[in-house]
């Protein structure tokens, strides 16, 4: 008799999903898991992919794609960000989502993750067409969303106002004013104050730990932020603020470069006005790439995935990785770092104070009380110290890297609510 090769517990791809494929199966293997549960795991739980017609407003129509993946729901409602970005698939979505069942579990914040996403170009459409094609993305997922279902909130391309539109469109269509269906929504609308910048606040309470871990004063480190948007630009602002010395940013357009320290004001205010950071006075252009690779103590990056791959991790010469983006480090280059001796902080614990001051948001709506602004960031600053701490002692006792104990932590918080609650007979 022959026996079947075992299946692949779910097909690999290249990019993110492979990535964070192989995160989940290193702690499958590190908790000992049977393939069963590796499935359960891996599986997304629900995965809608829709059409959204566009009439732009030149007259002409665009048919554009759109994703909503819920990956796990056992410890609570789906919860992730919504991307606009042309880079968007199913399987980045799927990643992504994935992140987000970890993430949260990490923290212990009472959700499942999701993630969505539109394949589009937001600088290249109006306000009002970026409004039809949310109020019609959310009007095609109505089904699977819902404040105690899947609750989105801002990611890549998205904001505040996205996030208005989606309430709106929510709201029309089940008939009352429903605001717990997004977080991270405008405080005139029941949003949390401190959200747009706890994302930023949370990168840097783990990046200051984590410098102080290796006895690194941050008066006297260097840092480099890679993205200059809610997550990056916040980040440099609050490194500088912490009296790092933040040497180079970047975005899509360009880097920037100053070996005494960038002027962080004047740069907020060059890009207010530009929407880019190329050219910024008082600093040097530099190839984008270049910024990764810059020897500094901190590098930051909070853009986009994959960026730190096997091409330049033998070049990275930062002491401390705090990936502010999901999924910036590929698992080839996670290993090079590793044996290297570079210390990582995966995406799942440094970036989540966004999610974390989404909760508080989504709390705060069922309670007369509004935190203060002072409030909302000291309780972040507590959740997040308390997750550094939990996963640094994880690493250290079960000789790990940060990313295996942060991972596993999160993944076996989770089985343990899939077999709790108990399997279908
Ligand atoms: N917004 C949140 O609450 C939040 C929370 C946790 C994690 N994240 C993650 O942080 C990352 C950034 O999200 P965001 O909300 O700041 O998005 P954003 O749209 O506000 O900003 C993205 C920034 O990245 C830049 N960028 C894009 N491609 C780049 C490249 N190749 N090189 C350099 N810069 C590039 C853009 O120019 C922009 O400055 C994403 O990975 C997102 O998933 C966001
Ligand atoms: N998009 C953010 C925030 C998610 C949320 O607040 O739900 C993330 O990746 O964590």
């Amino acid at each position: 008799m022959t026996t079947a090769p075992a299946a692949p517990v779910i097909a690999r791809t290249n990019g993110p999903l492979d990535d964070a494929l192989k995160q989940l199966a290193d702690a499958v293997g590190l908790l000992n898991y049977d393939e069963g549960l590796h499935h359960l795991l891996a599986k997304p739980r629900r995965e809608m992919a829709v059409s959204i017609p566009l009439r732009r407003d030149n007259g002409t129509i665009e048919v554009l794609s759109g994703y909503r993946v819920q990956h796990n729901f056992s410890r609570g409602p789906a919860k992730g960000g919504l991307r606009f970005s042309p880079d968007v698939s199913l399987d980045e979505v799927r990643a992504l989502a994935m992140w987000m069942t970890w993430k949260c579990a990490l923290l212990d914040v009472p959700y499942g993750g999701a993630k969505g996403g539109v394949t589009i170009d937001p600088a290249r459409y109006s306000s009002n067409e970026l409004s039809r094609v949310t109020r019609r993305y959310t009007n095609e997922i109505l089904p699977i969303i819902g404040p105690d279902v899947d609750i989105p909130a801002p990611d890549i391309g998205t904001d505040e106002q996205t996030m208005a539109w989606i309430m709106d469109a929510y709201s029309a269509n089940v008939g009352y004013t429903v605001p717990a269906v997004v977080t991270g929504k405008p405080v005139s609308l029941g949003g949390s104050l401190g959200r747009p910048s706890a994302t930023s606040r949370g990168v840097v309470h783990v990046a200051l730990a984590a410098l102080s871990y290796r006895g690194i004063a941050a008066s006297d480190a260097t840092a480099a932020v890679q993205g200059f948007g809610k997550v990056g630009a916040g980040s440099a602002q609050f490194l500088a603020e912490a009296g790092v010395r933040v040497v180079a940013v970047s975005d899509q357009y360009g880097a920037v470069h100053n070996e005494f320290g960038l002027d962080m004001p004047s740069l907020h205010a060059y890009v207010s006005n530009t929407g880019t950071v190329s050219g910024f006075a008082g600093a040097d252009p530099i190839d984008p790439n270049e910024l990764l690779t810059l020897d500094v103590d901190l590098l930051v990056p909070a853009a986009v995935e994959s960026v730190i791959d096997a091409t330049n991790a033998h070049r990275i010469q930062a002491t401390i990785v705090v990936e502010g983006a999901n999924g910036p480090t590929t698992a080839d280059a996670d290993e090079i770092l590793r044996e290297r001796g570079i210390l990582v902080v995966p995406d799942i614990l440094a970036n989540a104070g966004g999610v974390i001051v989404s909760y508080f948001e989504w709390v705060q709506g069922n309670q007369a009380y509004w935190w203060t602004a002072d409030e909302v960031d000291q309780r972040l600053a507590s959740r997040m110290k308390q997750g550094w701490t939990s996963v640094l002692d994880m690493a250290i006792r079960r000789d790990l890297t940060l990313r295996e104990a942060a991972t596993v932590t999160a993944v076996s918080r989770v089985a343990d609510a899939h077999l709790t609650r108990g399997l279908y007979p």
